[in-house]
This record gives structure tokens, sequence and C-alpha cells, in this order.
């Protein structure tokens, strides 16, 4: 299966082509005139700086901000935008500004024909000339920290802060920013009407089945997923706490209104916010890259590096102390983690465990090290081999079951033609999926003495937590499935189990802000990797091959017409791989997601040349349960992790045996 992206994505006409539905532009080869390329830059970027420089105003004015008495204080909280950004922050919003000026001036094909390069090859803005020479060591043999160099051809990629990429051409309305409509043109379903009312229909499934995969795993997900993806929410050059959308008690929208917030509408009639009066959700609108100026469909900002590579734990720039061991806090983990938003301390303690072996290798290296090179290096690769070792040998296989994991197939070389990058599709639809698992509930508590505990506490005041408990919780807490939690569509991030925002909702605002494509184009397009069969949904009927009957009719009431169904809606497929604990469309999306990570990483451990023999081996044997025997307070440790009720052996046992392994740390 190719994980290859094209270079600038295309409209993807396949599906309506084979469905027989009337293919938009057929035949119109025409191109709209860049003659005034130019003065259509000079303006927008007039624009831009206008823009920005009204942004950095509201960035110090409090009644744009967010603040702590804010029920959502610092869960839109932004970073801020490094001097060495503001050039290509700048050259990205002129960028669009030129992009929807020329959506106006042009008609649709044209504009078409043009972002899908079929007119001119590579046309930047003419001001926006030279891209910056990164120069590489091809012999120095670690990773660099914002991922940079890992492909020596070309530098720049898998690098913080680049674009994720579309793998087909999105389908905004106007193909740059407005949100696509119907088949029939109208608007679609409003977000949290839609999203409210669906999980009320799952409600009334009341199933009883309860998975035995537990919160564990899903955590561990949620940290892969943090470290290949970092949210870009729209900044400015000082960070915020959140720019505000609504006003504080969620009544209304906020007259202070910027391009930095977009915030969702709550309907009077809404089940659960109806009566507590708020019409108003909060939410912020991501940046895009598109720093060279390309008129070209253009991808949101990834603000982590997108390799594996435990980025969003080490960050930037790792704070080591001066024998090489990273400066922790709570529960081990470092502190851009435990400072970032939002996040549940079963996050930072999951995170921990990276950051305790880290520092665990180097209290055993820093005396004995015989391979050449800073220890802090060394036991940085020793740690990310760890991790990388555990996703893909434990946790994908689980999530896969081993037909899909031998299907999508893992084995491949170091393949440095195709760049490093994560797709859209993914981050803003089907790589989500696991959200749906969220519980209303977290076990927490040492053995014996757990207790149950509403899911949206652990997100504040994380210092009250004990690590041990949050640990031994999340691996006696199974996931929650069939429906849609209360914990994340109404009271999500709630600080008084009250009000809270609405995890979906934001899922779904993202989708629709990214111009995903639907659905059925997307399943098509991906069936046509796979080399599967594609089915064409002409009536509600239809969908009855991927979605149960209660959520075909609740799609068939709200949507005009099957292909107008969003892409996140996929998370809902019923045709789970078997073994497995993904639906196929998830799993398909995964799959591509992280043979890509995997295959383009030039310092993956498995041929990673800089690897000493010391460091294979403790590859080979840690794995959960020697971490959390090494650095939690368990006396019994799972076997089996991922899994509630796993069988335990003592902790002590797996210390004392590691403990005969110290010597190798001598060799890593
Ligand atoms: C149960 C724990 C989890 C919580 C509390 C959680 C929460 C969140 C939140 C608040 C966002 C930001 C939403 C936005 O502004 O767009 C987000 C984004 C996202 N989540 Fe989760 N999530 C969890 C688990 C997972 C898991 C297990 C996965 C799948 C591997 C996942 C995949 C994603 C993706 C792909 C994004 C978008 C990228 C990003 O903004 O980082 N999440 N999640």
């Amino acid at each position: 299966v190719s994980y290859h992206f094209n270079e600038h994505p295309v409209s993807y006409d396949a599906y309506d082509q084979q469905c027989g539905y009337q293919l938009k532009c057929c035949g119109d080869r025409s191109c709209p005139s860049l003659h005034d390329l130019g003065s259509l830059e000079k303006i927008a970027l007039e624009k831009a700086l206008h823009e920005l420089l009204n942004n950095d105003v509201a960035s110090t004015n409090p009644n744009y901000l967010m603040n702590d008495a804010d029920f959502d204080g610092r869960f839109h909280q932004t970073k801020p935008i490094q001097p060495f950004e503001h050039l290509g922050v700048t050259r990205t919003l002129t960028t669009h500004k030129v992009l929807e000026e020329l959506a106006r001036k042009h008609s649709c094909c044209q504009l078409r024909n043009l972002l899908d390069g079929k007119c001119y090859s590579n046309v930047t803005l003419p001001c926006c000339k030279g891209s910056e020479q990164l120069y590489c060591d091809p012999n120095y043999p670690y990773r660099s920290y914002d991922g940079s160099c890992n492909n020596l051809q070309n530098p720049t990629w898998g690098r913080r802060g680049n674009a994720l990429k579309h793998p087909i051409a999105p389908c905004y309305s106007d193909l740059v920013s407005k949100q696509a409509r119907s088949k029939s043109g109208s608007s679609l379903p409003q977000n949290r009407n839609l999203i409210s009312g669906l999980a009320q229909v799952l409600r009334e499934r009341k199933i009883n089945f309860v998975s035995d995969l537990n919160m564990f795993c899903v955590f561990m997900s949620e940290f892969m997923n943090s470290d290949m993806i970092g949210r870009a929410n729209k900044r400015t050059k000082r960070a915020t706490s959140g720019f505000r959308g609504c006003r504080a008690d969620g009544s209304d929208r906020t007259s202070f209104v910027t391009p930095l917030s977009n915030p969702l509408l709550v309907q009077p009639d809404d089940e659960y916010n109806g009566p507590l009066g708020v019409r108003c959700l909060n939410l912020s609108p991501q940046e895009k890259a598109n720093d060279r100026c390309e008129i070209k469909h253009v991808a949101e900002r990834n603000l982590e590096s997108s390799p594996f590579d435990l980025s969003s734990l080490y960050s930037e720039k790792a704070s080591y102390d001066g024998t090489g061991r990273l400066v922790l806090e709570q529960c081990g983990a470092t502190t851009p983690i435990v400072n970032s938003q939002p996040i549940t301390v079963q996050f930072i303690a999951i995170a921990g465990l990276f950051g305790n072996l880290h520092n665990y290798c180097v209290d055993r290296a820093s005396t004995c090290l015989q391979s050449p090179g800073p220890v802090e290096e060394r036991c940085r690769a020793f740690t990310i081999g760890v991790y990388q070792k555990i996703i893909y040998e434990q946790v994908i296989p689980v999530l896969f079951g081993e037909e899909f994991f031998n299907k999508c197939d893992f084995n491949c070389e170091y393949n440095p033609n195709v760049e490093s990058a994560v797709s859209m599709a993914y981050k803003s639809a089907l790589g989500r999926f696991q959200h749906v698992w969220i519980p209303e509930y977290m076990q927490y508590g040492r053995e014996g003495q757990m207790q149950s505990v509403p899911f949206n506490v652990f997100f504040h005041g994380q210092e009250r937590f004990d690590c041990t408990s949050v640990l031994a919780g999340a691996l006696e807490t199974p996931i929650h499935i069939g429906n849609l939690s209360r914990a994340s569509v109404d009271k999500f991030y709630t600080v008084d189990e009250t009000r809270g925002t609405c995890l979906p909702c934001i899922d779904l605002a993202s989708n629709r802000d990214a111009g995903l494509c639907p659905l059925v184009a997307y399943k098509h397009y991906i069936e046509q990797l796979f080399g599967d069969e594609t089915s064409c949904y002409n009536t509600f009927e239809d969908l009855r091959d991927m979605f149960s009957a209660d959520v075909v009719e609740y799609f068939a009431k709200r949507f005009e017409h099957p292909s107008d169904i969003d892409l996140l809606f996929g998370i809902l497929d019923r045709r789970f791989v078997s073994g497995g604990f993904l639906p196929k469309l998830v799993a398909q999306a995964t799959c591509l997601e992280f043979k890509r990570l995997k295959c383009t990483d030039r310092f993956f451990y498995t041929w990673n040349p800089h690897l000493g023999e010391g460091a294979r081996h403790l590859i080979k044997v840690l794995d959960f349960t020697s971490l959390l025997a090494l650095f939690t307070e368990m006396n019994e440790v799972p076997l089996n992790p991922f899994f509630v009720g796993s069988p335990r052996v003592p902790a002590g046992d797996v210390r004392a045996y590691l403990k005969t392994l110290d010597y190798l740390f001598c060799h890593l």
C-alpha cells in the first residue's frame, strides 16, 4: 500500500466518476491568468500585516483573552510565534489572502485547475523568493531536536513547524476557505446540533458489552498522537491563555471578535446546554502553513516533528542537568508536557515513564559508557528505541489485530524518497476515532483501594494525584464503547461537573475547517489504495454496509444526501478489523500514517546504525511491564498492560532481573 503523498494534492474525481455523478469541471481545461499576481500580493500583504498587528494587539487586551474564571481557560491556550517564524506566518497569511481573491475573481473550474497544478508548475508569489538552506552533517549520529536533517536529501522533511498534507485536494466550497456545502448547495447540518442529536441516538442503544482493552492503551495512543501532531492554534507574538469567542458565561458570542477564534453556536433547545443557558462554545481555528507562498491547496501547521521521536517529551531544547539527566517534574514528565493543556494526569504519568527511563539510563551509563558521544544523546536514542518498539510491536498489533497488522505490513526498509508528514484526514478526522472511548469515570487508586472518579477531574490540579494510583487506575479502567459519553460530548474539561465543552464538536469543526472531502469520497480513495472493492452510495440505505441501522436512520434525517456526510463520521464505521479494536476505515488510515512515519525515519531503532549492542539488547527486553516495575510503586505489574485484569508478576522480580542487565548500559 503506497503511503506516499503527492507533492501537490489533486482534486479527487474517481468516486464521482465510478458512481456516475456529474464531474465538476469535466473537460474544462481553462486556466486563470496570473499577470496581476504581483499587485494581488501587494494588497494581500498589506491586509495580512494589518491582521497580524491587530491580533498582536488583541493578545495584550484582556477583553479578548480567556482567563482562569472561564471554565475552559487554558483549553485553547496558544504558543508564541517565535521570531524566526514570523516571516513564514506572514507569508502564509498573505498567500491565503491572494488565494481568496483568486477565488472571487475566477471561475471555480479555473481555480481548481490552477490549485491542482494543471496550469503552471510550481507558482509562488513573486516577492516570496528563496528558501532557507540547511546543512546536515551526514555522519552526525543523533537526531536533531526539531526533526530537521532526518532526511539528508531534504533536510526540512519531518521538521517541527512544517505543513501537514492533504492526501486529496480539500473540498472547500470556494476551494480555498469557505466551508463545504451539501450536494444541493445548502449548509451542512449545524455542528453541535448534529453531535448532540447523534449522542442521544447512540445513548438509546444500551449496549452492555464491555471491552477488556484499557485506558492505559488509550492514553499511550494519545501520547503517540501528541508526538506526531502538535496543535497549532492560530498564534500571536505573545503566548496566551486562549482567545475568547464566547462570553464568559457562554450566553452568547463576545463582541470582541478576531480571526483568532471561531466559536460554535449552541441552539436553545440543546438537550444539555439549553437548560444551562449556554449558547456558545469556544473554538480555536488552526494555523495554516505555506511558508513558501505556493499557489496550491494548503494544509495546517504541525507544531511537532512528525517521526516518533518523543518530541513532545524532549521538546526543542531539552533541559538536561550537568550530568545528562532530564529535568523532570510530576511523575517523571518534563516541563513542556506538564505545562501543555488540555492534559490529564494519566497522560503526564505515561509521558513520565519515558522521562524516567532516560534518567535511569543516564544513571547507569554515565559511570561506564564505552561508546563515544554524550551520555544524554546515547540515552535519548535508547529511550526513543524502547518507545518505538512499544509502538510497533505492542500497541499497533493490539489495535490492529493480527490479520490487519499483517495486511498493513510494516516490513519496510528506510525509504528516503518519501516525506515524513502526517495527513490532514488523520489529524482532523479519522485519527480522532479513539475519542469515542472516553469513559464517564476513571479508576484511581493503589491495589485493593480503587475508586471511580469522573473523567474530567483529571484535567485540573494534577499535582494532587499520586502517580502510581493514576497508572494503576488506567490499567483497570476499560474503554467505553458503543456511544458517546457525556464526559466527552457535554462535560469535557469541566471544572464543576456541569458546564463543559464538546470534544466531538471540536473534532467536527476541525474536519470542516480543514475542508476535508466527504466520507464517501475519502473512503473510495483509501479503498483504491488498499485494492479493496468500492461501493457507491446513492441512498441512505446503501450506507448500511458501513453503519448500523440507528446511525443510518439518524443521518437520513439530518443530511440531504449520503455524500454530504462528514469524514469524521467514519469513526462510526461498524466494520471492525477482526481481532482488533479499530473500525476498518480508521485502521486503514492509521496504517498509512504509521507506516509512513516508520519507513521514512532514518533513525528508526531497527535500522539505526548508531545504536550499540547494549542498546539493542535492552530495547528487546524492555516493555511497559518493565517500565511499570521500575518507575511506579506497584507491587505487582501486568504482563498484558493494555488489558484490564491482566495476569501480574511481582514488580520486585522484574526489577531484580533488569538489574542483571545494568552492564548493557555501558554499551549503548
Ligand atoms: C482519552 C484521552 C484523550 C483526550 C482527553 C484527548 C483530547 C484531545 C483534545 C482536547 C484535542 C484537541 C482538539 C482540537 O482542538 O482539535 C485532541 C486532538 C486530537 N486527538 Fe485526542 N484525546 C485523547 C485521546 C486520543 C487518542 C487515543 C487519539 C488517537 C491516537 C487521539 C487523537 C487525536 C488527534 C489526531 C487529534 C488532533 C491533533 C491534535 O490536535 O493533536 N486522541 N485530543
